[in-house]
């Protein structure tokens, strides 16, 4: 038997506040991996609940104009995996705020599952979020987060159906994020998905927090997506606004305030 996860405590401390949760999403090493660690620790501070990095691919095929970008500006930087476990590393001795590395499989695949998994949990990563890792084959790295301690967050779309629903549910760690849109990563006027008839159908196959993500990117947005689930996730926005910033120096506080007016809307909605 494992102990509770770093993610599932904190979920459960926001639940049993009656509280929603702000999962924050930055490309890890844009604009570089110093620049990361300073913009993580803004993050936390401003409230994030917990903080996903995304580990740079050149086929994100996940994502949007805004993460493509950002991964080939981490790339170009020299981001490595190894150094993104030493960033989070940085990031461990000043807060205690749960770490989950998104990724695409190949990368991880070709690090080695489970030493991706062992070194991940050595230097404090709490979850693993692997977008193109249908659930069918996700035996190997589930066996080994699970040895190492963390968390396999997985994925389901409206369009996911009630067959895999079932055997994704089961498996899954930590919290299951709801894709809202059946499309990539970025900004949007607004969330046509029906979020309650969604979200519902997950809970039915799913005892575990849910997180809302996908096209959040400010206040209202997250308020009004709050209402179904127990933790939104907001990426593009942020991502925006390190891209739109002179250093990671400007970029930390000016993430942090949209952070801070997110989780504010969250609290008193
Ligand atoms: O960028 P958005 O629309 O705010 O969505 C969150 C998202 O950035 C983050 O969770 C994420 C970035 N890349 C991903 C790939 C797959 C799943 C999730 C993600």
């Amino acid at each position: 038997m494992r102990g509770e996860s770093r993610i599932t405590a904190c979920l459960e401390k926001l639940r049993r506040a009656g509280k929603k949760g702000l999962i924050t999403f930055i490309t890890a090493g844009d604009p570089d991996l110093a620049g990361t660690v300073v913009i993580a620790k803004h993050l936390a501070a401003a409230g994030a609940d917990i903080i996903e990095l995304g580990i740079p691919y050149s086929d994100p095929l996940a994502d949007g104009p805004v993460i493509q970008q950002a991964s080939a500006r981490a790339i170009a930087a020299g981001t490595t995996i190894d150094k993104i476990f030493g960033a989070v590393g940085e990031i461990r001795q000043h807060c205690s705020v749960p770490i989950v590395l998104m990724g695409y499989y190949n990368p991880v695949y070709k690090y080695g599952v489970g030493k991706f998994a062992g070194n991940a949990a050595a230097t404090g990563v709490n979850g693993l979020i692997i977008p193109d890792l249908p659930h069918e084959e996700s035996g190997p790295l589930r066996r080994e987060a699970a040895k190492a301690g963390l968390d396999l967050i997985p994925l389901v779309a409206p369009t996911t159906t009630e067959h895999r629903l079932v055997k994704i549910a089961s498996d899954a760690r930590g919290f299951i994020y709801c894709v809202s849109v059946t499309g990539v990563t970025g900004v949007r006027e607004e969330i046509k998905t029906d979020l309650a008839a969604f979200t519902s159908r997950v809970r039915r196959f799913a005892n575990l927090p849910l997180a809302v993500g996908f096209g959040i990117a400010g206040p209202e947005q997250a308020a009004r997506a709050a209402v179904y689930c127990d933790a939104v996730v907001v990426g593009s926005a942020l991502v925006k606004i390190i891209a739109g910033s002179r250093d990671a120096g400007a970029a930390g506080p000016a993430a942090g305030a949209l952070v801070r007016s997110m989780k504010n809307m969250l609290d008193t909605a």
